[in-house]
């Protein structure tokens, strides 16, 4: 049956949905998937992890309806797959995909290891499989609620692009779609490295002033970086850009945030992150960030930052003043 079928028509309700993670983004979206009438399946590495009972030892704390089956195989031939697993692990998750099933990619951030994007990976990992990146401002209990939002699905051919959002879109999660997979994927990847100096500077009482300043110069940074990358700068003022980062800069449920905070009252690294519901993916997007803004010749001096501060070459002192201490210039 057709994948772009629209929610709610009969094809829509025969949809078999694989959802491969079943932490908090990959439960929302089965939870999501499972409204709009498909049959939902979700892969997990430790099904035991999701007890039927809905209980989990940590986030997320919404149960799946019954007939959403969680388990540790892979059906053969579902209609359409959500790959919602962190992005270190992406490739040691791709190679479980069914042949020629199309895959959506639900992560955010950058593959330390190859300073590459998920759709990269994918290329990589599975070439033959067709693909698409989702991203945009959606934290996984408001959508696990039902709450309306919105996103973007990026595929390489517009056309692609349309199909995919189609297939996801529900009355209250709404997909709009776009061709310009590399402006899409380091939207959702910069904005978590920012959203660690926004709560660091939040943590260390620095104000909302500075927060706004930050949040400003991120879009700024990402912006110049997504054009030496071939990106369309315009994506960057659009969901996955300036959308998600003002959503993760600004909420408290922001795991990215959440890891700042704790690192501008005076924790170290390791505790911070120990303490999280969840993944910050900017921890090791930072250093890959920059190493790819490094290898085009980009300044971004708020990426760098966070990849030396979390490095421990730079104290939080250090840190604010060489963000103030920078030349000035023209805006
Ligand atoms: N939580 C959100 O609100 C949200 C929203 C949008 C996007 N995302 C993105 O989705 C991705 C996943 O985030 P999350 O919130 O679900 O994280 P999470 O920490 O809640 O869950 C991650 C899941 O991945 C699984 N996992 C880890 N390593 C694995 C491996 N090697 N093989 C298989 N499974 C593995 C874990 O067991 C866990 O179930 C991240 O890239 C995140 O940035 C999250
Ligand atoms: O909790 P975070 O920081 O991973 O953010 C979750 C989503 O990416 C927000 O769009």
């Amino acid at each position: 049956m057709p994948v772009g079928a629209t929610s709610g028509t009969a094809d829509a309700m025969n949809r078999h949905i694989l959802v491969m993670g079943a932490g908090a983004w990959g439960s929302a979206l089965a939870l999501h998937m499972h409204r709009t009438g498909a049959r939902v399946q979700v892969w997990a590495r430790n099904p035991a992890s999701r007890l039927p009972s809905g209980a989990m030892p940590r986030l997320p704390d919404w149960p799946l309806p019954a007939d959403v089956t969680v388990s540790d195989t892979i059906p053969a031939k579902p209609d359409l797959i959500l790959v919602v697993v962190p992005v270190q692990h992406l490739a040691s998750v791709l190679p479980l995909l069914p042949q020629g099933v199309p895959a959506i990619l639900c992560c955010k951030g950058v593959e330390r290891a190859s300073q590459t994007f998920p759709l990269d990976v994918m290329a990589r990992v599975r070439p033959e499989c067709p693909g698409a990146v989702l991203s945009g401002p959606n934290f996984a209990h408001e959508i696990a609620a039902g709450l309306p939002a919105a996103a973007v699905v990026a595929a390489p051919r517009m056309e692609q692009a349309l199909t995919w959002a189609a297939a996801v879109s529900s009355p209250t999660f709404r997909l709009y779609a776009s061709d310009d997979c590399t402006g899409v994927q380091l939207g959702g990847a910069a904005k978590n490295v920012i959203a660690i100096a926004a709560g660091t500077a939040m943590g260390a009482g620095l104000g909302e002033n500075a927060r706004a300043a930050l949040i400003t110069r991120g879009l700024a940074e990402t912006g110049r970086l997504a054009a030496a990358l071939g990106g369309q700068p315009a994506t960057l003022a659009g969901l996955a850009g300036m959308g998600d980062l003002v959503l993760t800069c600004t909420g408290v449920a922001s795991r990215n945030y959440q890891m700042g905070l704790a690192l501008g009252r005076g924790a170290g690294a390791e505790d911070a992150a120990a303490a999280l519901p969840g993944v910050a993916e900017g921890v090791t997007t930072a250093s890959a960030l920059l190493g790819l803004a490094r290898a085009h010749g980009v300044a971004v001096p708020i990426i760098e930052t966070v990849s030396d501060f979390l490095a421990k070459t730079l104290t939080l002192e250090e840190a604010r003043s060489r963000l103030l201490d920078r030349p000035l210039k023209a805006e």
